[in-house]
């Protein structure tokens, strides 16, 4: 008798009972859960058949960052544009390519809340001015809004200049003045782009403290640390996260990130007691150049930077200590990643396009010769004038968006002009890189062609089918520091050197990442250009030294 209820109880049939009711359970909560209203909304729109328990989530298991990428764009393919996603009645969404089903988001103030994605970039950025939402997203914009007034931006010009005026000299010094040089430029405008950013909203030299490299190396590591995570559902949850060791993992990348911006803090925030530093965002007046310049402790000039608005609300009682490493550790990430991106694709693209590098270079030539008879550079307002110069970055943009993705909670239904409803729950991600793409806004959308942003030919298009800078309350807050920072380096590099071919555009295998990343190298080589052509300094007062050739 014992003998056979040992049979009946073996180790093997206990655990396989079990794991046949857990299952049980699980087809009909599964069954349950897919009676509800959302289930039927989510199905009105086309894609991956939806299996039983897994929902859709079987299309990004084992995807690698380049494969995650490749499978969107194969799915916006294969369903024409937007297309559904499923695993439960808690998480589900919708990926979003086409500009009439993201209108919605872009216009109007509803729906603008980040979705639950961005919950796994609270260790890393906090909840600041990128994740935060309602009444201290509304507080946060307030306060930083004025730092990125055109006075102040104007100010940052001569640190834009002076970087690249580095980078320069890096290449001349490799190439010796007269063979052309490779360059990596991942790592030469992320370089480049950091320094700016912690200079000008930071107010410290990165050659000043230690960490940069790493800090740069983190990031990397850190985006392929959320993207594993969000193509993971049973990992969405902090508990399960924790369980398989990975927020061990994230959280001892991200220490060093953190020493590095929170020495940035100190430093500022030394001089700001000692009263050498004034918030200059609050200054009605123009504000000329020499304004920008404050002695500091050593007697050395110091710039204003936004930083010091954040110390000084933090006097008024607006922000305390944390809300500031929040806000520096956001616009450390987010200030230099995505211009560092726009750079090494604008590069690129010059490097293929050879007739719209010189048309480029004809047009910045013509105005510098003309400013060469005053004090012979491009101010801000100069290089906003170019116009060719601007459809070309606005090409560059359209076809290589450095944010290729953002993703709202649908907090409100919405109801589709085509009568479909995306449902309140819903995660809506907006896929810029393929919005940019939509063959019905942007013919022959691969062609590179900076014509389609001539006025007359843009003002046909939707208003939400070019969006780099994401559109409406949730916009990007350094739209014009990022275009003002692009335009002075490209204009100084193409002045000064022929850009080359080295990377081929079908060679690249671009990774989902939280900016416009490849897995493969991405190189070209800069020329310098021949005394005899027509050049001279672009950036005048602050690039003479380098540049008087
Ligand atoms: C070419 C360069 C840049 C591009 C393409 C870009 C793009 C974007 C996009 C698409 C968003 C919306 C993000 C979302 O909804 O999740 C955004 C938001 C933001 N960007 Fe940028 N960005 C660039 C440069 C910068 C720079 C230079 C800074 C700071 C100096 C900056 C700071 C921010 C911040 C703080 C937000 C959040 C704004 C808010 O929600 O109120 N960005 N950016």
């Amino acid at each position: 008798m014992a003998s056979e209820w040992s049979a009946v109880f073996s180790p093997v049939l206990i655990p396989a009972i079990l794991i046949a009711l857990a299952l049980l359970l699980w087809i009909v909560w599964d069954v349950l859960d897919k009676r509800c209203a959302t289930y039927a909304a989510i199905l009105q729109f086309p894609g991956p058949p939806v299996w039983p328990l897994i929902g859709t989530m079987y299309n990004t298991r084992g995807l690698d960052a380049a494969k995650t990428f490749e499978a969107f764009r194969y799915w916006t393919n294969l369903y024409g544009g937007s297309y559904r996603m499923w695993f439960n009645s808690r998480l589900f969404g919708i990926n979003i390519t086409q500009c009439e089903l993201a209108e919605p988001f872009f216009s109007g103030g509803r729906n603008t809340d980040k979705s639950l994605l961005y919950r796994f970039l609270h260790p890393f950025v906090g909840v600041g001015l990128l994740n935060s939402a309602g009444s201290k997203w509304l507080q946060r914009r307030r306060i930083l809004t004025p730092t990125f007034h055109f006075n102040i931006l104007n100010g940052f010009h001569r640190a834009f200049c002076e970087e690249t005026e580095k980078l320069a000299a890096r290449i001349d010094t490799r190439g010796k003045g007269t063979t052309a040089v490779e360059v990596d430029l991942p790592a030469a405008m992320s370089q480049l782009t950091l320094n700016t950013i912690c200079e000008t909203s930071m107010g410290v030299k990165l050659d000043t403290l230690d960490g940069a490299v790493e800090y740069r190396e983190g990031i990397y590591k850190a985006g392929e640390m959320l993207l594993n995570r969000a193509v993971r559902p049973w990992l969405y949850v902090d508990w399960t996260y924790r369980l398989f060791g990975y927020m061990r993992q994230f959280q001892r990348l991200l220490k060093p990130l953190h020493i590095f911006t929170s020495a940035i803090i100190t430093q500022r925030r030394e001089l700001f007691a000692q009263g050498k530093l004034n918030d200059l965002s609050t200054t009605e007046e123009p504000i000329d150049d020499d304004q920008y310049l404050y002695g500091g402790s050593s007697g050395a000039k110091k710039r204003y930077a936004m930083l010091d608005t954040l110390l000084a609300a933090e006097m008024r009682g607006l922000i305390d200590a944390d809300g500031i490493r929040e806000e520096v550790d956001t616009f450390t990430f987010e200030g230099h990643d995505t211009t560092g991106s726009a750079l090494v694709f604008i590069f690129l693209t010059l490097s293929w396009e050879p007739a719209i590098q010189e048309r480029l270079y004809q047009e910045l030539h013509e105005l510098h010769t003309e400013r060469s008879t005053g004090d012979g550079h491009l101010s801000p307002n100069d290089l906003s004038s170019l116009k060719f110069f601007d459809r070309v970055v606005k090409e560059c943009f359209r076809l290589w968006p450095p944010v290729a993705f953002i993703s709202r909670q649908v907090t409100d239904e919405i109801v589709l002009p085509d009568g479909r409803s995306i449902p309140r729950g819903a995660i809506a991600n907006l896929h810029i890189f393929d919005l940019h793409r939509d063959p019905q806004q942007f013919p022959d959308p691969d062609r590179f062609d900076p014509d389609r942003f001539l006025p007359e030919v843009a003002e046909k298009r939707n208003p939400y089918a070019y969006v780099p800078f994401s559109a409406g309350q949730r916009n990007c807050i350094g739209q014009k520091y990022a275009l003002l920072e692009i335009k002075t380096v490209v204009a100084y590099l193409v002045l000064r050197y022929r850009v080359l071919p080295v990377t081929k555009r079908t060679e690249i295998r671009f990774i989902a990442d939280l900016v416009l990343r490849a897995s493969t190298p991405l190189k070209v080589r800069f020329e310098k250009r021949s005394v005899s052509e027509p050049h001279r300094s672009t950036t005048g007062s602050c690039t003479r030294s380098v540049l008087s050739y």
